[in-house]
């Protein structure tokens, strides 16, 4: 079980909000998100976010191939290089909010030759198995992965993080992230399944299928969370759960981003329970699966902007809410101190 930030803190930080220069309650859920901050941070007046650091952990998916993206899977590799050239959504948003932005290829069905070898200093293999037909990696890859993630965020923390961001690219990808999310949280595959990049009725029910045939073929081995990611997950969502799980453990705050960052989140509370109260949700996706885990993470997203970029846009794009929350919390006046 992982040390939860201090309760002590959490209440004098609360203590404080109600005393704060503004009607009661007036500050709403950011006062909430200062409460928070305060807590992970061990500081009643916490300085606001000023290391935030974002890892796009990249991916090729086998069931791409099987009708359930709107996209090819050429575009995985495109969109790195698109990362690499500072030109992707992500990036043009991270520059904005001075956020680090690192892309690390886990498991594209490529490789980068005239690029920094750093990309793929922790790749597990070329793409995935399809999950409705047998396991997405083997047992061996996956723990491979979650070394990976491990090692990487140890690295982002030993460069100063005081707040963490799992960005994910992956065509495909949601389709092993809602199957590990129902796998996890015994949901079936109606209550998960969303369109993605934007599949049509009929993508939506060909999907449909392949996450109910992917449940039934895990079986009862969706009980354990390194199996789970064996069956139904990939290199990147393995990485990216372990990612989260050590950021937490080293008591460094993760800022969540869609369905695919929230998944991870899901398995990395299995991996390692008393995650949670480290997180907090940059943004409601348009995925249904997001809602549900973040719900039973008990986690209420700051934005909710119909975004489904994933890359961890939507997170990014909250980091100034959480800084405004630090800076009010810390800097305004008390009401006693005005009379
Ligand atoms: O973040 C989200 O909630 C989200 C929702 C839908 C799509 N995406 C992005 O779109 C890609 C996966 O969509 P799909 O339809 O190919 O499974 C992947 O690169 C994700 O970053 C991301
Ligand atoms: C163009 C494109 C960019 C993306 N970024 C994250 N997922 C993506 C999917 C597509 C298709």
């Amino acid at each position: 079980m992982i040390t939860p930030p201090s309760p002590t803190v959490r209440d004098a930080a609360r203590d404080r909000l109600s005393a704060l220069a503004i009607p009661a309650g007036a500050l709403g859920r950011l006062g909430e998100v200062a409460v928070w901050w305060s807590s992970v941070r061990g500081e009643t007046t916490p300085a606001p976010p000023s290391h935030v650091r974002a890892v796009v952990f990249a991916g090729d998916h086998g069931v791409a191939s099987h009708g359930v993206s709107a996209y090819p899977s050429a575009i995985t590799g495109a969109m790195v290089r698109a990362f690499v050239s500072g030109v992707a959504g992500v990036s043009v948003l991270a520059r904005q909010h001075d956020v680090t932005l690192r892309v690390l290829d886990l498991g594209v069905d490529g490789d980068f030759p005239d690029l920094d070898p750093a990309l793929g200093e922790f790749k597990v293999r070329r793409g995935t198995e399809p999950i409705h037909l047998t396991d997405a990696m083997t047992a061996n890859e996956t723990r491979q992965a979650i070394d990976a993630g491990r090692r990487i965020a140890e690295q982002e923390i030993a460069a100063g993080a005081d707040l963490l961001i799992g960005g994910d690219m992956g065509i495909g990808n949601t389709t092993p992230a809602v199957a590990l999310i129902a796998g996890a949280l015994g949901l079936a595959a109606e209550d998960v399944v969303g369109r993605g990049t934007g599949i049509d009725d009929a993508g939506l029910a060909l999907k449909t299928d392949v996450v109910a045939t992917a449940l039934k073929r895990a079986g009862d081995r969706v009980a354990d969370p390194v199996e789970l990611l064996a069956a139904l997950g990939s290199p990147d969502l393995a990485a990216q759960a372990s990612f989260i799980s050590t950021a937490a453990q080293a008591g460094v705050p993760v800022l969540l981003d869609g369905v695919i960052s929230v998944a991870a989140a899901i398995v990395a509370e299995r991996l390692t329970p008393g995650v949670a109260p480290w997180l907090a949700a940059g943004h409601r996706s348009t995925e249904q699966a997001q809602w549900r885990a973040l719900d039973a993470l008990g986690l209420e997203p700051l934005l909710d902007l119909d975004m489904r970029l994933g890359e961890g846009s939507g997170a990014v794009t909250a980091v100034p809410i959480v800084r405004s929350a630090a800076l009010l919390l810390s800097q305004m006046a008390l009401l006693d101190e005005l009379m």
